[in-house]
């Protein structure tokens, strides 16, 4: 049985998959202290959260048994995203459940700002009939600067277009393709800043956007513009806005996302007549609440019965014909890499993988942390996995090299996989996926075998020497080790050769012991594969 903590108010009607599942119990406790969740989060498998709980590296380290957090939202801003890939928790979000409502919320501050509609309200509700102070101005004809063309900021160019505007553009990812799509022109932030009479920003906040609208935006800026923010507090300088609106620069300014929310009583926002503000509630709908939090349940649901998923903000995204092309060989993949590392005596300094065939023009990287996991959990165990998979070889300074191959040895399909030790040891293994008949390794270093990679296996290398065999199973019979199948590899008579034995149990450390102390024999290694 799943549990999860659901520490936001989110949808009821978008949980429900949660709440009827048979295998999940919700428990819903909003409101909490960083405190408060850290002394209950150890008995939860997921937690999901809106805006309102900042998820902080303590929170996350207190999970122990946490396989998934999951955002109702887009922005994932208030969840460390670094503690919870090193503790391999997916951190997924549902980014288009919101778009709409966003988009819509923004159009409407502009018009509000267009209008003065949240001042007028204020003063006729007071018996006051103003009709002199608010003389709006109409939209169209007038220049819109949309900075991020996104999801949100797409929509609020479609509606700006109905409207009779001009839309001027900035994206680093927008092409001339889309913005002609669009009928926006591209533009420099420069352009946007000296030409815009509406300027509207749909960034994340990152480093580079930053106070992208600062003191020089503004002191270049058209006289009398108004500007926006319904995406996150900080794109726009707070300070340097009211600056600009005392300065007579800008006209107005409509708010509904705050460097600090909620912003403090004294925040020279709310005394400001020419600002209006909403307290986040770009994505405040009853559709799309309901949007975000079905598509997140959702999601929740596959991390934990450990079904395929998408939207993981902590693991690049790959496009669902790749994931189907992909997802038969993850398997494979991560049991080549278990048996390479079990094989492998000195501590692993480098993980080689080759692709070739149907593999060969296939972005991988879902597969590579797959491979990875498999050869790291023979010293990381339960704790590493596809989240963290790669930044658990990273900090463990062990470099993972993936390369391409034409040569598939007649296979129409080849993973091999190389570990690289300290004092020079190399094992290679690879395996291939038969139509028909599923997983096979089909080379252990340098010799080609024909093995099913499952269950217990003993891999001996020894000198292809008569009676051999005959000892190995008359010491296994002994031991009570029953043996299932054996293959035997050699590339000369008499030279070098290996025996890969499966078994119906576990094998004692002592029968590996003696099996190596057989006259001819080398070494004698256990390779579980579960
Ligand atoms: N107010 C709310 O309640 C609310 C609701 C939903 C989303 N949001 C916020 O709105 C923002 C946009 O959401 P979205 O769903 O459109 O995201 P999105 O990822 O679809 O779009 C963001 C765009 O910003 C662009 N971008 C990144 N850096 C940029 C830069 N330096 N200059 C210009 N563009 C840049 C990206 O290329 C991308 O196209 C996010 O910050 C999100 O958190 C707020
Ligand atoms: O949950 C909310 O109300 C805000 C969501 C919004 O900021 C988002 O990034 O999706």
């Amino acid at each position: 049985m799943f549990k999860i903590l659901v520490s936001d108010p989110i949808s009821d009607l978008g949980i429900q998959q949660l709440t009827d599942a048979s295998d999940v119990t919700v428990d819903k406790k909003t409101g909490l202290s960083e405190d408060e969740l850290v002394a209950i989060i150890g008995e939860y498998d997921g937690l999901l959260v809106r805006s309102q709980t900042t998820v902080t590296p303590k929170i996350i380290e207190a999970g122990a048994k946490l396989k998934v957090i999951g955002r109702a939202g887009v922005g994932v801003d208030n969840i460390n995203l670094e503690a919870a890939t090193k503790r391999g928790i997916v951190v997924i979000n549902a980014p288009d459940g919101n778009t709409i409502t966003t988009c819509e919320h923004a159009f409407a501050m502009m018009m509000a700002l267009a209008r003065h509609i949240p001042q007028a309200y204020a003063k006729t509700i007071t018996g006051v009939w103003d009709k002199k102070s608010y003389l709006g101005v109409e939209l169209r004809n007038k220049t819109l600067g949309v900075l991020g063309m996104g999801r949100i900021g797409s929509e609020v160019a479609k509606r700006a277009k109905a409207f009779g505007m001009n839309i001027l553009a900035y994206d680093p990812f927008l092409t001339e393709d889309r913005a002609e799509k669009l009928e926006v022109k591209i533009a420099t932030v420069d352009d946007i800043v000296r030409n815009a009479d509406f300027i509207t920003v749909h960034t994340p906040l990152t480093p580079q956007t930053k106070h992208m609208i600062s003191r020089p935006q503004f002191e270049v800026m058209k006289k009398g513009m108004r500007i926006v923010n319904c995406a996150r507090g900080g794109v726009i300088d707070e300070m340097a806005l009211v600056e600009a609106l005392d300065a007579g620069i800008v006209a107005g300014a409509a708010f509904d996302v705050f460097e600090k929310e909620p912003p403090q009583a004294d925040h020279p926002f709310l005394s400001n007549p020419k600002i209006i503000v909403t307290p986040h509630l770009g994505a405040s709908t009853v559709e799309a609440q309901e949007n975000v939090a079905i598509d997140v349940s959702e999601q929740v649901l596959h991390i934990l019965r450990s079904e395929p998923f998408i939207n993981a903000v902590n693991i690049p995204p790959v496009a669902p014909s790749v994931m189907n092309k992909l997802q038969p060989y993850f398997t494979l993949g991560e049991k080549l890499g278990s048996f390479a590392a079990q094989i492998t005596h000195g501590a692993i300094k480098e993980i080689v993988v080759e692709f070739a065939g149907d593999l060969a023009d296939v972005d991988t990287q879902p597969l590579n942390r797959y491979i990875v996991k498999g050869v790291l959990s023979r010293h990381f165990g339960g704790d590493v996995n596809i989240i963290n998979s790669m930044h658990l070889a990273k900090t463990s300074e062990v470099n993972v090299v993936v390369t391409k191959a034409s040569k598939t040895k007649g296979f129409t399909n080849l993973i091999s996989v190389k570990l690289i030790a300290d004092g020079g040891e190399e094992r290679v293994v690879a395996g291939t996926l038969l139509q028909g008949y599923g997983e096979r390794i089909v080379q252990l270093g340098k010799f080609p075998v024909d093995i099913s990679p499952e269950g217990h296996q003993i891999l001996i290398s020894h000198n292809d020497k008569p009676g051999i065999i005959g000892n190995v199973g008359t010491l296994l019979g002994q031991s009570d080790v029953n043996i299932a199948s054996m293959q035997v590899g050699r590339i000369v008579v008499g030279g070098e050769a290996i025996m890969l034995l499966t078994v119906d149990k576990e094998v004692p450390a002592e029968v590996l012991v003696k099996l190596a102390a057989l006259a001819e024999i080398n070494t004698a290694t256990e390779v579980v594969l579960v």
